[in-house]
């Protein structure tokens, strides 16, 4: 047994841990046990609870409107990992910028980057999309989804899907897999000369043998741009855009 005395010692170290740390609480409480209690109580699941409202409030055909409404349940409602609002936004610009004819997503989910990436598309752009998880493709826009690991898919796009090379890759996966995956993409040559690779969540969760690599294999300018976690704007986080150095044109990596 901890004696009140001990406890009490610890006490002022145990209350400024917890104010430091509380927006991460706040996640832990919205993004898991929120959540858990409600798949319970329910039996259905976030993924499928947010389509439903988005089904039943967004407007049909009107991207803005369908991720406007992601947005609200996201922020009012439950937690979902999808890109968001703040850091679409830099997604948007880039791919403004970049105009892309083949888009590869890693991480369809429930299909928010999807809208969001083609949305931004010129005319005759392709966007494929990978997802390893049924139930999550399930309810994900239809936009040459692909279903299955990355690691299995990426090996074959090219003959199976028909995708020679990407001008613009979206890593929006398991931050785990993002190094395994881009050194994939490399050794498939499935990037195009000037490619864009846009990495999100690269702070928080955090992807950092993925950013060193990037930043140290001297293939890559790259350039976290900062930003905050989705729907939770007090926890920082990064989305990195970057660029491929010699020999090829520029390749970015956002
Ligand atoms: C953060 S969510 C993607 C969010 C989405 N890009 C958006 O903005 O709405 C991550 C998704 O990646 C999928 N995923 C994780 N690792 C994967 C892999 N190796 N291959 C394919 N899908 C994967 C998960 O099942 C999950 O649906
Ligand atoms: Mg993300």
């Amino acid at each position: 047994m901890v004696s009140p005395a001990i406890a009490l010692a610890f006490l002022p170290f145990i209350v400024t841990l917890l104010i430091r740390y509380r927006h991460y609480l706040v996640l832990l409480y919205r993004a898991v046990l929120v959540v858990w209690l409600r798949d319970r109580l329910t039996g259905t699941s976030r993924e499928q609870r947010a389509f439903q409202y988005v089904l039943a409030h967004a407007i049909p055909g009107d991207p803005h409107h369908i991720l406007q409404t992601f947005d609200q349940w996201c922020y009012h409602c439950e937690h979902l990992s999808c890109v968001g609002p703040d850091k679409g936004r830099i997604v948007e610009r880039v791919l403004l910028e970049r105009a892309p004819l083949r888009v590869l997503e890693l991480g369809t989910y429930c299909g928010y980057g999807t809208v969001l990436l083609a949305q931004g598309l010129p005319p005759g752009a392709r966007l494929y999309t990978i997802e390893g998880d049924p139930r999550h493709a399930a309810v994900a826009e239809k936009v040459e989804l692909i279903v299955g690991p990355s690691e299995e898919v990426i090996p074959h796009l090219r003959e199976k899907h028909g995708l020679v090379n990407a001008n613009f890759v979206f890593m929006d996966h398991w931050k785990r897999s993002y190094l395994r995956d881009l050194r994939l993409l490399e050794s498939h040559q499935l990037l195009a000369e000037g490619a864009t690779i846009l990495a999100d969540n690269v702070l928080f969760p955090g992807a950092p043998h993925f950013l060193q690599y990037a930043k140290t294999c001297g293939k890559y300018h790259c350039k976290v741009h900062r930003a905050s976690l989705e729907y939770f704007r007090a926890i920082p986080d990064g989305i990195l855009p970057g660029s491929e150095i010699a020999p090829r044109l520029p390749r970015e990596i956002s």
